[in-house]
């Protein structure tokens, strides 16, 4: 990854919102290190998201024997001394309270797997009854969620929730189809004012037009019953809209369309008080990176919240949001770039070109279980792929980027309706896109890294649903074989050991020359 520094430049140190961290670097009294609120004793909770209370004690175990995260919570204590003399300070009742809040807290983590880090990091939801009690959810959004069947937060949800309530920045990692683009939408819905005039207030960035598309469609059930602007930056309205005159509270857009917009129709994004980065490492490769620079650049807003979700989180994407965010909490769920626990994952050995594709056939024949969603490394192998299937009595249709929006559109919906059995696709599809109901994932091409795997597959076994993957693997794919099984076991699959006494080899962008599936076909009949 190239130098990306130049990211976040210009935003300014808003001293008035970072009063509690500026007032840090002031000298201070070792008694006043603990600032309890006499009120705590009443309401523990509320005082620990408000972060007003700092306690100067390590505790490296949760009573429970699991590690506590939280590196500021539990601030280090060098000085055995500072502890003690606080502990001889605070009342007693008032310490053991904080004490167990902070326990709660350590458990509902460890139960739903959530590590965190960061300080003062807001109690997680236990339920979203907690959304009205400790942060005055209105009711509209609570029956939204009913509405929707969502009867309790993902882990997810319980803590980029608070967080984000309590206006901090975030980076979260957590596995796909856990409910990530919920955990965004939802603290900017329960922020912003809705209908103001003034400009865009929270921008969304996804990498692609599809996905793009739903997460609007998301926010909008989601906001159902209030008022509010949310808008698709559609390749019309990037082009000709007058954005003074389009009311908008949130923009979600392609960064290259948005970029487009602000040059071109002087789209002001001044005002913006959020910016979600939605599949971030995706945003932060190379193609993008000069059109985020430029997103970020635009919200300048001294206090505007920056949040990165995606179910893959390199270290190196880490390390910058670590570096240039303010004051970030990092979420993991479960562990850091595994698959969704609820795929079953399968490889299977097809020899050849030919072998995947007789591979595939004897599968439909035997056990087609539609929807199925067929990826392949390119436009070219997904036409081909799309030309030998459409003339069995199988519903098949494609989608990839030499498709009009239109057409792109319309193979999706379709797909999504039921109208098609099996949509064969590029990786156009691979990130975000949520298919209900989706049963099975077959990468018909070896995927060219690990994160396009993990994204792929996990098109299936979404919101709780089981689901299956299939990787079919000719001898030129064998030297990978180890990547993927790495993800593989990492995610509670069994993997023949022979493929993990393999060495690793290094991979990126793995998309060989292979024969045309015409071809092979042609030979194969
Ligand atoms: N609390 C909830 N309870 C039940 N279902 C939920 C809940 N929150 C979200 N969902 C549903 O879970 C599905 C997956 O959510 P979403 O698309 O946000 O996943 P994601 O984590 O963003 O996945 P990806 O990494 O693939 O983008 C959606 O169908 C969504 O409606």
């Amino acid at each position: 990854m190239e130098d990306t520094s130049f990211l976040f430049a210009g935003i300014k140190f808003d001293k008035k919102r970072f009063a509690n961290d500026f007032e840090k670097f002031k000298e201070r009294k070792v008694s006043k290190a603990l600032e309890v609120n006499p009120d705590l004793v009443d309401n523990p909770i509320n005082e620990v998201e408000k972060g007003t209370i700092s306690i100067k004690k390590r505790k490296r175990k949760s009573m429970n024997g699991g590690s506590v995260e939280g590196f500021s919570v539990f601030k280090s204590a060098n000085s055995a001394n500072d502890s003690k003399q606080n502990e001889d300070e605070e009342e007693p009742s008032e310490r053991k309270e904080i004490f167990r809040q902070l326990e709660r807290d350590a458990l509902l983590r460890k139960k739903h797997n959530i590590h965190i880090c960061g300080s003062n990091v807001p109690s997680p939801l236990q339920s979203f009854e907690d959304l009205s009690t400790r942060y005055r959810c209105k009711p509209y959004l609570l029956r939204n969620f009913a509405e929707l069947g969502y009867t309790e937060p993902t882990p997810i949800q319980r803590q980029a929730i608070p967080v984000l309530l309590s206006g901090r920045e975030c980076f979260a990692c957590a596995p796909t189809g856990s409910g990530k683009t919920m955990a965004f939408i939802c603290p900017i819905l329960m922020k912003l004012k809705h209908g103001l005039k003034g400009g865009v207030r929270a921008v969304v960035l996804c990498p692609t037009r599809e996905l793009a598309a739903q997460t609007t469609r998301e926010c909008k059930k989601l906001a159902q019953g209030k008022k509010f602007y949310i808008k698709l930056m559609t390749k019309e309205l990037s082009r000709s809209a007058d954005f003074s005159k389009v009311p908008c509270d949130i923009l979600i857009s392609t960064p290259l369309r948005l970029e487009f917009a602000i040059r071109k129709r002087k789209l002001d994004l001044s005002r913006a008080e959020f910016l979600v980065l939605d599949e971030s490492d995706k945003l932060f490769e190379l193609g993008f990176m000069k059109q985020i620079d430029f997103v970020v650049k635009a919200c300048s807003n001294p206090s505007v919240i920056r949040m990165l979700f995606s179910a893959t989180l390199p270290d190196t994407v880490e390390d910058l949001a670590r570096t240039l965010m303010h004051d970030a909490v990092r979420i993991i769920v479960g562990k850091k770039n595994t698959a969704s626990q609820l795929v079953k994952q399968k490889l299977v050995f097809a020899g050849s070109e030919e072998g995947k594709f007789l591979a595939l056939r004897q599968s439909f024949a035997e056990s087609l279980n539609p929807p199925v969603l067929i990826f392949v490394q390119s436009v070219e192998r997904a036409k081909e792929l799309y030309r030998e299937l459409a003339f069995s009595d199988i519903k098949v249709d494609a989608v990839h980027t030499d498709l009009s929006q239109a057409q792109r559109e319309n193979a999706v919906d379709n797909f999504r309706a039921g109208k098609t059995w099996i949509l064969i696709a590029t990786d156009l599809v691979a990130r975000g896109m949520d298919f209900k109901g989706l049963n099975c994932v077959i990468n018909y091409d070896f995927p060219e890294s690990a994160s396009t795997y993990i994204h792929r597959i996990g098109r299936a076994g979404r919101a709780g649903r089981a689901g299956e993957a299939i990787t079919l693997y000719t001898e030129d794919d064998v030297p990978y074989l180890r990547n993927i099984a790495n993800v593989m076991s990492e995610s509670g699959c069994e993997v023949p050991s022979w493929i993990m006494s393999m060495p690793k080899a290094k991979w990126k962008k793995y998309r060989p020359m292979r024969d045309s599936i015409s071809c092979v076909t042609n030979d194969a009949n």
